[in-house]
This record gives structure tokens, sequence and C-alpha cells, in this order.
């Protein structure tokens, strides 16, 4: 498969209200692919069309060589995972059998179970009645049964935005396990930080449009002044611009023993949404 998710020219129109503006980008198998947007940029309808629960407008959408037509397929259904505003769970059950239900429905063997209340670290919940759980436990919870037939792909939808950081950080390091053991991630967040630790891949989407697309890293120096921020003992803070004529400056700076730290001018990704879509992504 030379590409987990392939989508040209998408279009989504909701009556007179266009969604989703001529999109394409692509998602390699085993990447953790993140669209990063403001609240109503589209991207949850993103996910739902790649998913199945609504039609495009125009364009193509492939998604593990399976074209949309097929996408309501039980085989197509088990090999991808789902967390979105969508996803539920039985209230009245408790998470054991909430988690029980859905090997069934996959065919997952229940060994999975205990497994995946690790995962999430809620091992100590498995016996509660899920109506008594917080949103943080519940959604995880959700998470637990987004992955517990082990898809190849997976699509969650913000998983850590209502988690508090301890457990924002485990789900984070579980993902990382997850993508190292093969998994293909497709993650939406509002949160920077979290796109720079776990993506190989960002889209920045805003009003239905990507308007920038590549690694972190990349969009960094992309955006960088390439200039050095020099820290001295005395705590003043010299830019130095990257030059060949600055050298001898850096290293003068350096021989008489004033400098404590160099940084690089590499800005955040937030810093860097902001310049390219003039909104803050809170
Ligand atoms: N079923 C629908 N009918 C009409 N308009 C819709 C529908 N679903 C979404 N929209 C509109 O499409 C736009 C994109 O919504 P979407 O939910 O995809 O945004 P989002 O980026 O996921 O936002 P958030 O971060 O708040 O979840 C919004 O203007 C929204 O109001």
């Amino acid at each position: 498969m030379e590409q987990a998710i392939k989508v040209t020219g998408l279009r989504k129109v909701f009556g007179k209200h266009t969604a989703i503006e001529d999109i394409s980008f692509d998602v390699k198998p085993g990447e953790i692919f993140g669209l990063l947007g403001p609240s109503g940029s589209g991207k949850t309808t993103t996910i739902k069309i790649l998913t199945g629960e609504l039609g495009q407008s125009a364009g193509e959408v492939s998604v593990l060589d399976t074209n949309a037509g097929s996408f309501g397929t039980a085989d197509f259904k088990s090999r991808i995972g789902i967390l979105s505003d969508n996803s539920s769970l039985y209230e009245r059950l408790t998470v054991y059998d909430n988690l029980k239900l859905f090997c069934k429905l996959y065919d997952a063997p229940l060994e999975r179970i205990d497994v995946m209340l690790d995962e999430v670290n809620l091992k100590e919940a498995r016996s509660k009645v899920v109506s008594k759980l917080s949103k943080g436990m519940k959604q995880r919870v959700l998470l637990a049964k987004a992955l517990i037939h082990q898809p190849e792909l997976v699509f969650l939808d913000e998983p850590t935005s209502a988690l508090d950081p301890g457990n924002a950080a485990h789900i984070q390091r579980g993902l990382q396990k997850l993508n190292e053991a093969g998994t293909t991630i497709f993650i939406t967040t509002h949160d920077m930080e979290e796109a720079t630790e776990l993506c190989d891949r960002v889209a920045f989407l805003n009003n239905g449009k990507i308007q920038e697309l590549g690694s972190p890293d990349a969009l960094r120096y992309k955006y960088s002044t390439h200039a050095f921020h020099v820290e001295t003992f005395s705590s003043e803070w010299l830019v130095i611009e990257n030059k060949a004529e600055n050298a001898d400056k850096i290293r003068d700076l350096i021989a008489s023993g004033q400098v404590k730290a160099i940084h690089s001018d590499n800005p955040t990704l937030g810093q860097i949404f902001l310049k390219v879509t003039g909104k803050e992504l809170v």
C-alpha cells in the first residue's frame, strides 16, 4: 500500500456553507499525521468523510486502498478505529462490559480488554458503571474501545482534550508505542505541543483550506529567521544573524566566557499557525 489515506480535491458543502474547500493530502502507512485547526475549520467533517460517516460533495477519498463507496463494509470497519464526538458508550454498563461488547462486535479476544485498560490507565475502573465516570475517564474508555480490535489505522478526534496533563501525557506515550508497533494514526488536536511531540507531519486547516503542510521540524525551520539568540551571563540576549561575517563575533563572545547559552530561533508550531492563519489555536 503506497498511501494509507489519499485525499484529492475534497470538498464538503452543507446547504450554502462550504465546510471543506478543495483539500488534498496523503498519509503514509506508519505515519502519525495531525490535522490542526481552530474550532469550525473542518477537522471533524474531514474525519467523518474519511470514516464513511458523511459523504463528500466532490473529490476523491481512498483509505487503506478502499474507496469511499466501500467504507460501510465490515471488512473496512475492522481495519480502522475511530474516536470522534459521535463515539458513545453504554452508560448503564460497566467499563469491562462495554469493552466486552466491542470485543464481540469486532471478534477480538477478551484478553484485549485488560491490555487496553492498562494502556489508558483505567485498570482500577474496570468494574465501574460508565455513568459514574468523569468526562476524562469516559474519553479514555472510548480510546480503549477505538483500539480494542488492533486496527491498522486509527482516527482520533481530539483524544486528549478532556484529559488532565498527567493522563494526556500517558495517552500520548501510549500512542507513540502504538505507532512504533506499526499503527497509522490520523489525529486532530488543538494542542500544538502535543502535535510537535507526536506528529510526523501536520496540516494546518483554516476555513476549510489547508494552509501549510509538513513535518513540525521542517515547518519550524521554514519559518525561522535563522538567527542565533545568544544568552549571556549578564542576562543579555543578543540576536546574531547566521552569516559568515558574524562567525568571529560569536567566537569572541564564547572566548570571553560571556556565553551562557546559544539558541536557534525556530518558532513554535503555535507561532507559525498564528502567522499563517492569523488565528491563535487555543
Ligand atoms: N451537519 C452539519 N450541518 C451543517 N453545518 C455543519 C455540519 N457539520 C459541520 N458543519 C459546519 O462545518 C464547519 C466545520 O465544522 P467541523 O465540526 O468540521 O469543525 P472542527 O474543525 O471539527 O471544529 P471543532 O474543533 O469545534 O470540533 C463549521 O462551520 C460547522 O458549523
